[in-house]
């Protein structure tokens, strides 16, 4: 009878660590805040120093982390005491395993976790408060009022958007659905209205996925995965997609332009490449050429720009952005935009299409930038995008805001060469 009751006690005494793990990896994360630091990349060094750290204590600590983030000017002034402080941050995360089990260490266990859209209720706000989450700056940049509902989106996270890339020929979701645990499995769905598109809870353990190795699937945000299907003639021939990164709408674009069809994938970051590369071999798709240097000449039927941006689109995903993005960088970002657009352009055929995109919710970075490319760059005309999605393109584009679909915020413009 001795031995549970000792376990339960290393147990406790292990949480209790991982809580005061928690409280000094936030401290330490506020001087990474600033702009410019690579914020993912020097957390990870952080976790690396740790040594013993597990991919579980990562998820955790991942997730305390970038909760904290999004309720940041909330949290500051609760900082003096560290146990409250804790209490709190463990009741507003994701009720992931890992957080739950932290909660035999709440002062006042909650039976239930409070629904996500309400967990700012701990703090005694109301919703219209959660503005003040917000850089001053942003409303100012948004063609869309904020809304209630848009700004609940932003300070949850959101869930796991995956791509059919494969047709399997059986019944995919049920294969993601067998090693879920309950929970996860009820909330794994095709989406109603965008093919291909699957819908799974934050936590989906997917990396080890059978499904997710032989390539039947990919992450993608579903609203990157609404922009190229918004292409008004499915795109075909000879691709370029200029900013792949590290390939996530390459792949879809791919697929679209198969069987005939082909994409040329290029980015500054050689990184970005051998990550897309090895996406690539796992998809099985044989129409995808990484090009390590910028192609200087040779025309394509279109060009995608999915440019470099501001990324307030991702804020849910990557809270530090929240917090590291001024607005001179938003002003900084749309002028090498405009840069990187006029460069591509000269890359279309006459007839082709070039695509400008970004991640950006800032009007300044979007259709700003696009009406300066189309004074200057009179050999392209305004492209109007298929009214799909319940969106409309008014001839100025369009902005996805992550409430539309709870995935990510970003914009489409879509120019046709003339001349
Ligand atoms: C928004 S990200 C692209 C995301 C990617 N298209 C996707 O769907 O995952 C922008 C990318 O542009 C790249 N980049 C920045 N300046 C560039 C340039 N002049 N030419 C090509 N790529 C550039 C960055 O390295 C970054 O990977």
């Amino acid at each position: 009878m001795s031995k549970p009751l000792f376990n339960k006690e290393i147990s406790l005494h292990r949480l209790h660590n991982q809580r005061r793990i928690s409280f000094s990896l936030i401290e330490r994360c506020r001087s990474l805040l600033n702009p410019g630091v690579a914020f993912t990349r020097e957390l990870h060094e952080l976790f690396r120093a740790q040594g013993k750290f597990g991919s579980k204590d990562r998820r955790l600590y991942r997730e305390l982390i970038y909760t904290y983030l999004r309720y940041q000017p909330w949290l500051d002034s609760k900082r003096s005491d560290q146990e409250a402080f804790m209490d709190l941050l463990i009741q507003l995360a994701v009720p992931t395993a890992e957080i739950r089990s932290l909660y035999p260490t709440l002062a006042n266990k909650p039976a239930i976790p409070v629904e996500e859209a309400n967990r700012f209720k701990l703090l005694g706000k109301e919703a219209t408060e959660i503005k003040e989450l917000l850089p001053d700056w942003y409303a100012l940049h948004t063609k869309r009022p904020l809304s209630t509902k848009g700004l609940l989106t932003l300070v949850t996270r959101p869930p796991l958007w995956l791509r059919i890339q494969k047709d399997p020929g059986d019944d995919i979701i049920k294969r993601l659905k067998e090693p879920a645990s309950p929970e996860q499995a009820a909330l794994i769905a095709k989406h109603p209205l965008i093919p291909g598109c699957i819908h799974a809870p934050a936590d989906f353990p997917l990396a080890n996925h059978p499904c997710y190795l032989n390539g039947d699937i990919e992450i993608q945000d579903i609203s990157s995965q609404i922009l190229l299907l918004m292409l008004k003639d499915s795109p075909r021939g000879k691709w370029l997609d200029a900013c792949a990164g590290a390939g996530g709408k390459t792949l879809q674009l791919a697929e679209l332009l198969r069987p005939y069809g082909k994409v040329a994938a290029h980015d500054l970051r050689s990184s970005a490449l051998r990550e897309l590369q090895s996406r690539a071999k796992r998809s099985g798709l044989k129409n995808i050429e990484v090009l390590a240097k910028r192609p200087t000449e040779g025309s394509y039927d279109g060009v995608l720009v999915d440019a470099p941006c501001s990324g307030s689109g991702t804020w849910r995903r990557h809270p530090y952005l929240m917090r590291q993005t001024r607005e001179k960088d938003v002003f900084d970002y749309a002028k090498k935009q405009l840069s990187i657009l006029k460069d591509y352009s000269n890359l279309v055929s006459e007839g082709g299409l070039l695509v400008y995109s970004t991640c950006s919710l800032s009007r300044h970075e979007n259709e700003e930038v696009a009406a300066k490319f189309l004074e200057t760059e009179t050999r392209f005309i305004h492209q109007p995008l298929a009214p799909r999605f319940g969106f409309d393109d008014l001839g100025h584009g369009i902005t996805v805001y992550p409430e539309d679909h709870n995935g990510d915020g970003l914009y489409v413009r879509a120019f046709r060469r003339v001349s």
